[in-house]
């Protein structure tokens, strides 16, 4: 809890532009998010591969869990009695949640789409449960979640019209659903619409000024970075942006490589969540200032350097390539754990630069000499 955060208020304040790009930080009753944010995932109550102080240490100030995993397994209503998720997985600090609606269709079996909300089977054994706006935002509620997201209909891209605007509709009416059954929640929490509209242009302006008209605390852009190119996805936030208000904090879902950030950054978005970083770091894939690395690589067999000398993350500082490559090529945990950290510092450094830049002014200098860094490589 940093001092100056009254008690139980949700807020967002804006301390900087820079054409569409913004820094300024979201106020939760757990502490504040610094904006431009990437919020490491931790879907089973877990980011993968590291402790939690280290997730700290690296400058994230919020991090994910996911309401699909958790209500499947151990279950909302048991992580609710054991004092909820903060206290579950010893994170003091802000948590935001999914609705489960993604995973839903994209991990279950079995599920049927009505009005009232979605019933799957579990990938992990098989019961049967029924989403709907309701049960989403009662299950974020029971996890103790400080940041949650209105139930909604992801599409897939491509996608035809008619499905992008079923589905954008349908996600309007449960956000209206979703709102209501949140003002129960205790004061402080924040429940975000989700603009959908898929790649239609006029669908994601009309969902996102629907969504204005709710007067949501908060904005995700959904339903991008589902397989559609880049220039797709900054065409949307573009679209999207200039509807939404400014006062209010944008979350970019399930976004993305350090290149989709620093773009769509320049686009006004505020906050980003992607599994990136551990996933890349489970295949020996490191993001660092020279651009990527894949340490299974046999040119690292014997190089001594450590991905990164001049960085305060051990990870990147203290550990040579070839030490990397060995554990990569024994396949032993400590590989893709050291990988992960190495990761999950470099995408907040990526982010705290930004802030730095977008309040310096200088957010397109900093762009363009990022991603020469990227180009030069690690000679
Ligand atoms: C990867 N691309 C991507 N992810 C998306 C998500 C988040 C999906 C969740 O599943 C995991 O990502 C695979 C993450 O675990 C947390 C972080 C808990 O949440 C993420 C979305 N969620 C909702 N509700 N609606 C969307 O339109 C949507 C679109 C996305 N595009």
């Amino acid at each position: 809890m940093t001092p100056d955060t009254p008690a139980d208020t949700f807020s967002f304040t804006l301390s900087a532009t820079d054409g569409a790009a913004r820094t300024g930080y979201v106020s939760t009753p757990r502490g504040r998010i610094r904006t431009p944010a990437f919020m490491p995932v931790g879907t089973v109550a877990t980011v993968k591969g590291l402790y939690f102080d280290q997730v700290r240490a690296a400058g994230a100030d919020i991090v994910l869990g996911n309401t699909y995993h958790l209500m499947l397994r151990p279950g909302a209503e048991r992580v609710a009695k054991l004092g909820g998720l903060h206290t579950f997985m010893r994170w003091d600090g802000p948590i935001l949640t999914d609705s489960g609606g993604f995973q839903v269709m994209s991990l279950s079996s079995l599920r049927k789409m009505s009005e009232q909300g979605v019933t799957f089977r579990s990938h992990v054994d098989g019961a049967y449960h029924e989403m709907s706006p309701e049960r989403s935002v009662e299950i974020q509620g029971l996890l103790g979640a400080d940041i949650q997201m209105q139930l909604d209909e992801c599409v897939r891209l491509p996608c035809t019209d008619e499905e992008a605007e079923r589905a954008m509709r349908l996600s309007l009416r449960w956000a209206e659903r979703s709102k209501r059954a949140f003002e129960t929640q205790p004061k402080g929490r924040a429940i975000f619409g989700i603009v959908q509209g898929g790649a239609v242009p006029a669908l994601r302006v009309e969902s996102a000024r629907a969504l204005a008209d709710m007067d949501f605390p908060g904005y995700s852009i959904g339903g991008l970075a589902v397989g559609e190119p880049q220039e797709v996805m900054l065409a949307m936030i573009e679209t999207v942006a200039p509807h939404l208000p400014t006062n209010k904090p944008r979350y970019l879902m399930g976004v993305g490589t350090p290149d989709d950030l620093l773009e769509s950054v320049a686009r006004g978005i505020d906050m980003f969540d992607c599994v990136m970083p551990t996933r890349s770091g489970r295949h020996a894939l490191a993001f660092t200032r020279f651009g990527r690395i894949n340490l299974k690589n046999a040119r690292h067999a014997e190089d001594p350097r450590p991905l990164d000398e001049e960085s305060d993350c051990p990870a990147l500082r203290d550990y040579s390539r070839a030490y990397l490559h060995h554990l990569v090529r024994c396949e032993e945990m400590l590989g893709a754990m050291l990988i992960s950290w190495a990761n999950i510092h470099y995408y907040q450094q990526l982010m705290a630069g930004a802030r730095a830049a977008i309040a310096a002014g200088r957010y397109a200098d900093y762009v363009a000499q990022t991603k020469e860094g990227w180009a030069r490589g690690d000679l």
